[in-house]
């Protein structure tokens, strides 16, 4: 189907290349979906929420309990995610896999493995066995949705101290100095910035991570909400769904779940290119070309879910654009 869809594409009355990335969501959707003009119309942001052991060390400039706040805004549709899933036209499933909550809201699907990790500087963040239940839970929700009729996904998170998970997590994955991973989060002075590099690193040589083994990777450093977006990435292959990723946590969770299942990766797209340093590493090691660079990093899915209709738009002009051949005009020369 990606053949045909190329040859359609170069017939379009444009020059050959012109759409750009366009082009290239065109032919990738054809061969995930088996159709050439898939109906994309039913979307979803998926979120997955989770508190960080690992918080306690002073790396977050927010305090824990803004994950647990900002989960009951999810419920109230007054985060940004509410408005930006509801401009693309999506639906918004919340999933708490891991917060510190009291009750959780009845709109989000309360799946929690445990209330947060522990903290990877004293001990492994969480027992392979938590990784997995968390994956499955990743994995179940997108089956779910796909049921419903779901047929395009942006991937999400929540969790305060979760981009220090992601830069330990990352590094590990990558052999890359933590430094180069590492960024500012919700937003640190320079000094607690440095405290948050040593913290990571003080984790790495604690834990001595096997890069070829993910699963353990994320038990050792990684979070409930890490885990459950990799399921869902899994999920999203399993069910050829195109599955769009967010900021540096959504794609750290994406390279985990790749360098688990690496036939996951034909399933993803990246929506944007977050503030955060190591994001563009991670992008480049899943082969992944951002869409868009809007200096965002708020994560949420908000990034992913901006992107969301531009995946629409695609699917629009492959259909709809007149051919050479309509125009009576001949097709590119060479
Ligand atoms: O998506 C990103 O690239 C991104 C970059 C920085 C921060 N965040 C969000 O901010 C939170 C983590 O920040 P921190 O400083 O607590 O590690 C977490 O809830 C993420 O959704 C997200
Ligand atoms: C307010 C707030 C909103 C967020 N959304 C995702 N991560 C967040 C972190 C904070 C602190």
């Amino acid at each position: 189907m990606a053949d045909k869809m190329k040859k359609h594409v170069d017939q379009l009355t444009k020059p050959v290349g012109s759409l750009g990335q366009l082009e290239e969501i065109m032919v990738r959707l054809a061969a995930i979906t088996g159709e050439m003009f898939p109906e994309l119309h039913q979307k979803a942001v998926v979120i997955f929420c989770g508190d960080h052991g690992v918080a306690e060390e002073g790396v977050s400039a927010y305090p824990q309990e803004a994950t647990a706040l900002m989960i009951q805004s999810f419920d109230r549709g007054k985060a940004a995610i509410n408005l930006l899933a509801k401009r693309a036209g999506a639906e918004l499933c919340v999933v708490d896999v891991g917060s510190k909550l009291e009750e959780v809201p009845e709109s989000v699907v309360s799946a929690r493995v445990r209330k947060g990790t522990r903290n990877f500087c004293v001990e492994k963040a969480m027992t392979e066995e938590e990784v997995m239940q968390a994956i499955q839970t990743g994995r179940k929700t997108v089956c779910k949705l796909r049921e419903k009729g779901v047929r395009l996904l942006a991937v999400g998170e929540l969790g305060i101290g979760n981009t220090t998970a992601g830069a330990a997590v990352a590094s590990a994955l990558t052999g890359m100095e933590v430094k180069r991973m590492t960024g500012r989060g919700s937003g640190l002075s320079d000094s607690a910035y440095a405290h948050k590099c040593r913290v990571i690193e003080k984790a790495l040589l604690r834990h001595r991570p096997d890069p070829d083994r993910p699963l353990e990777v994320l038990a050792q450093v990684g979070g409930l909400e890490i885990a459950g977006m990799a399921g869902a990435y899994i999920g999203a292959a399993e069910n050829r769904m195109p599955v769009i990723t967010d900021g540096f946590i959504s794609t750290v969770a994406a390279l985990a779940a790749a360098r688990w299942k690496p036939e996951i990766k034909s399933y993803l797209f990246a929506s944007h290119a977050s503030v955060e340093p190591g994001h563009s590493v991670i992008l480049k090691q899943l082969g992944l070309k951002p869409l868009l660079h809007a200096d965002m990093r708020l994560g949420e899915g908000s990034g992913a879910a901006l992107a969301m209709p531009i995946f629409e738009t695609a699917v629009t002009l492959a259909r709809e654009m007149a051919t050479f051949a309509d125009l009576g005009l001949a097709g590119p020369s060479a």
